[in-house]
């Protein structure tokens, strides 16, 4: 594939290294500090490099706009930025009404989707037990802009797709009591952790704890080029769910 890096940033350069070590090309990276061979995507670039995809870890502020520049393009574009939950129904408008292709997903590791599922289940197992509560935590390095992580976000609303006592995400600071519908996410900033979220069942007799550690960005970045190969060919607006689910034949 010959991809063009949108945003050359911790995964930025990650994903380099992984596309090159594949046999990839990276036709350009862009990044708005002038690092880079570009400041800023545009239709023209495009035009001129014809990638076969955008792979983007950027800022949410940007995810609109590039969406529309690629989506005009005809480029399929990859987006693992997080923190634009409340633009995922625009940027799905843009690509439909393109005709073009998209996949977002707010963590692109395998594992972390193998949590998700343990989770799910956990969540629901516990619906005839009501003397354990759930509830959970996310840890990230200090450089991380969002909070909660889209992770934690995603983890979260599967809960309350399965626990039937929980309805509510609430998040720091709290300052009060949390009430018995509401699921605490709390996060933490500190050091280099790339990236670990625990799920916790607990009452009077014990503590069960799911967790996903990421050990580095590596699986992250693998996971979103195999999802830019996945996308190739396809029209439409998809998650990294939809690609999950083809790697594990379901
Ligand atoms: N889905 C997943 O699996 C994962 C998602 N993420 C998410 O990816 C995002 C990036 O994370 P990370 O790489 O650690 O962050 P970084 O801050 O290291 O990288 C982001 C880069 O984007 C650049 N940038 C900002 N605005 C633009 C723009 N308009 N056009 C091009 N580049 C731009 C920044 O430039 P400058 O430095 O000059 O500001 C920076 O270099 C975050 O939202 C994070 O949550 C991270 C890991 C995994
Ligand atoms: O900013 C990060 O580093 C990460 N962000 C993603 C998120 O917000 O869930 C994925 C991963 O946890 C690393």
């Amino acid at each position: 594939m010959n991809i063009v890096i949108n945003g050359y940033g911790r995964m930025g350069h990650q994903i380099e290294e992984i596309l090159l070590e594949r046999g990839d090309t990276v036709s350009a990276r862009i990044d708005i500090s002038g690092r880079s061979d570009y400041p800023d995507l545009t239709g023209a670039i495009l035009n001129e490099l014809k990638p076969d995809a955008v792979i983007e870890f950027a800022t949410e502020d940007c995810v609109v706009k590039h969406a529309e520049i690629c989506s005009k393009a005809g480029v399929p574009l990859v987006v693992g930025t997080t923190g634009w939950s409340d633009r995922v129904g625009k940027v799905k408008e843009i690509i439909e009404s393109n005709n073009s292709a998209y996949l977002y997903g707010s963590n692109f590791s395998v594992g972390a989707h193998m949590f998700f599922a343990l989770v799910e289940k956990a969540a629901a197992m516990i619906n005839p037990l009501p003397e354990y509560d759930i509830f959970m935590t996310e840890f990230h390095h200090n450089k991380k802009v969002d909070s909660p992580s889209g992770t934690a976000l995603t983890t979260a609303h599967k809960i309350i797709e399965n626990n039937n006592r929980k309805t509510e995400i609430v998040i720091d600071p709290l300052q009060r009591k949390i009430e018995e519908n509401e699921l605490h996410v709390a996060s933490v900033r500190g050091g280099s952790v790339p990236g670990t979220h625990s799920v916790y069942m607990d009452s009077l007799a014990d503590t069960i704890e799911i967790t996903h550690r990421a050990r580095s960005r590596k699986g992250f970045a693998m996971g979103s080029v195999l999802a830019a190969q996945w996308l190739m060919g396809k029209k439409g607006f998809f998650t990294i769910e939809d690609y999950i689910k083809d790697l594990l034949g379901q």
